[in-house]
């Protein structure tokens, strides 16, 4: 591990508290980092901080410690339910980490009280505790904070707590200040008062300033710490220990390359990411079954409660395999991970930073590996410019196996695998829509039979996106995929009870729409059948024998001839209308109007 140091916590020139001081010799850590040494003395200070550094270079510590001498500098001190510093982060991950890190340190100061808000927990129990023990200090994810401002009526009134606010930490600013927080993120800074100081910290930290208005920053300090060893003129986001790398494979040789890789890593620690959720569950499954003696751990946001035991289980494990979306990419403190591998791309730019972050932490050295397309190979050039995130080519491993026949094989065996691996292909077109960078992600050039091999789909899914198109180098299974059974004997048995249902149903639909369809015709006939009787029983009564039509005509001749003589239309208004008259019969009479309407 490379020695990332820039001098002895006692050279601050703001001396710290002595057992601030003795929790840092307790983590062993003698000396600061950039970062930490750049913003801490600030923070500390009156200043608003905007603090943008690499992944791993210690940036939570950079706001954790300034938070706590800030508190403890306070002249009046803080009672129990009110806060005095609150930490907002994307994930629980990050949320649950930031909490740990912080109880290091508050475990010396009984007379701070922290709380942990995150969702997947009982939001009643979260205001029980914070009425019981307090919550000096907050960390919390967005949306459960601004559920905590909403639960007055149970007895918490965060707005009022809330006054005594001295310190607002965002971390990764830049991903709650971008639209999917917007709201909420909002909303929470409308209950903060804004007499407070306020820091921002990410590895790719935003630039726009308006982002920092809105977060209430006033004339904040930007600090950009640069990577050691790298000149002082690129802004490399990325650790310099870092060895970044791409591999330009075919959408139906991923697999088998990935797989390739990682049998001949397995005593290592590695992070797999997918673009969605499905493509963890499916790939997930299939490493399972291929890599037997790797332990495999999958995390993604759709996960509601496992995602914190998983964590912390892969977090201790020596060697193994994390398949994760995205709500891994950021911040997650996990020691030695090995190589962070990139199955697909992320949606943007500044995940792909991110991700990378998982290894080569705070001097340790790490590897990357992302697979592109052919067609998107200039996405590492975009990635050299846009994100000074500068990659290397690895070459396609020889001598693979084919092992998508397996993975077809395992679908035709158990639908809970063919179904997961549709549902993972149609995940993953609709989100490659959605890529940030449409001009190298472009959906229409996809070579959808190529990715559905790729996939060991048994046959094409049926979606939007596929209609109309042929794929003449895809082989479809020859047999009719509803007939492949759940292994699970519950599954498939709740399975064809639902198609019997379905069959049931649908004889009689078809019994019901035969009968409203003689129904109909039947009320058809008989209202002809009445309007006939109607017309005969007329012509019996008047002893004429006019149809119906012809009356109407002659109805609406007697109604012009008034007109004409009450002078209210000319002749030749009136010679045209019984002209007219005698037309419109026959046509509207085809056209199944009545003409009755029409005059009137
Ligand atoms: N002064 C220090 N000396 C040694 N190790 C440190 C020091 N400060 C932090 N660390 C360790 O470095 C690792 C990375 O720290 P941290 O997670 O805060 O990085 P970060 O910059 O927030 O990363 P990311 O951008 O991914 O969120 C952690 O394991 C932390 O314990």
């Amino acid at each position: 591990m490379e020695h990332v140091t820039e001098g002895a916590w006692e050279s601050l020139q703001v001396p710290l508290h002595p057992r601030v001081l003795g929790a840092l010799r307790e983590l062993g850590f003698p000396h600061m980092t950039p970062v930490q040494s750049a913003t801490i003395p600030l923070f500390m200070k009156n200043k608003d901080v905007a603090a943008e550094a690499v992944t791993g270079s210690g940036k939570t510590l950079a706001f954790v410690i300034p938070i706590l001498e800030i508190l403890l500098r306070r002249e009046e001190k803080l009672k129990k339910n009110q806060v005095g510093a609150i930490v907002i982060t994307p994930t629980r991950e990050l949320a649950i980490q930031i909490d740990e890190v912080l109880s290091h340190f508050t475990k010396h100061f009984p007379q701070f009280s922290q709380i942990l808000w995150i969702g997947g927990r009982n939001p009643g129990e979260d205001v029980e505790r914070f009425k019981q023990h307090g919550g000096n200090i907050i960390v919390a994810t967005p949306g459960r904070l601004e559920d905590m401002f909403r639960r007055k009526a149970e007895g918490l009134d965060l707005a009022i707590c809330v006054k005594s606010l001295d310190v607002l930490v965002l971390d990764e600013a830049d991903r709650l200040l971008d639209m999917g927080f917007e709201a909420s993120i909002n909303t929470i800074l409308e209950f903060l008062p804004k007499q407070r100081r306020t820091g921002l910290f990410s590895a790719t930290q935003t630039q726009e300033v308006e982002n920092l208005v809105r977060a209430g920053l006033r004339n904040p300090v930007r600090i950009s710490v640069k990577e050691k060893g790298v000149a002082a003129s690129s802004t490399q986001k990325t650790p310099s220990r870092l060895e970044n790398h791409y591999m330009i494979c075919k959408a139906d040789e991923k697999f088998n390359q990935l797989v390739h890789f990682l049998r001949s890593r397995q005593q290592e620690k590695h992070l797999v990411f997918f673009s969605t959720c499905a493509c963890v569950e499916y790939y997930g499954k299939a490493l399972e079954a291929l890599l037997k003696k790797v332990k495999i751990l999958c995390i993604h946001g759709k996960m509601k409660y496992k995602r914190n035991k998983i964590f912390m289980e892969f977090r201790k494990l020596q060697s193994g395999i994390l398949v994760c979306t995205d709500v891994m990419a950021r911040g997650i403190d996990i020691p030695e991970v090995n190589w962070v591998l990139q199955y697909d791309p992320p949606s943007n730019a500044s995940a792909f930073v991110h991700r990378c972050g998982r290894t080569a932490r705070i001097g340790h050295g790490g590897s990357a590996l992302v697979f592109l397309l052919p067609m998107e190979e200039a996405y590492i050039n975009f990635l050299a410019i846009n994100q000074k995130c500068p990659l290397q080519e690895m070459s396609l491993q020889r001598n693979t196996i084919d092992l998508l026949p397996k993975l077809r094989a395992m679908a035709l065996a158990d639908r809970a695998v063919f179904e997961k691996g549709m549902k993972a292909f149609v995940s993953f077109v609709q989100a490659y829509a959605k890529h940030e960078c449409s001009l190298i992600f472009r959906l229409k050039d996809i070579d959808f039979a190529g990715l559905a091999r790729g996939f060991a789909l048994l046959r094409m899914p049926r979606m939007p996106e596929l209609r109309g198109k042929q794929f003449p180098d895809f082989e479809p299974v020859d047999i009719d995929t509803d007939t492949i059974p759940f292994k699970d004997k519950i599954r498939e048995k709740q399975r064809q009870k639902l198609l019997e249902q379905k069959r049931k149903e649908r004889s009689e639909n078809e019994g019901r729409k035969k009968f409203i369809k003689n129904k109909a015709w039947s009320k058809q006939k008989a209202k002809k059948e009445r309007k006939k009787k109607m017309n005969a029983k007329r012509k019996k009564d008047e002893g004429s024998d006019i149809d119906d039509e012809d009356m109407e005509e002659l109805l609406n001749d007697t109604r012009l001839l008034k007109k004409f003589k009450k002078g209210k239309i000319t002749e030749e208004e009136f010679e045209k209308g019984l002209l007219t008259s005698a037309k419109r019969t026959v046509q509207l009479t085809d056209l199944g109007v009545s003409d009755l309407e029409e005059d009137s």
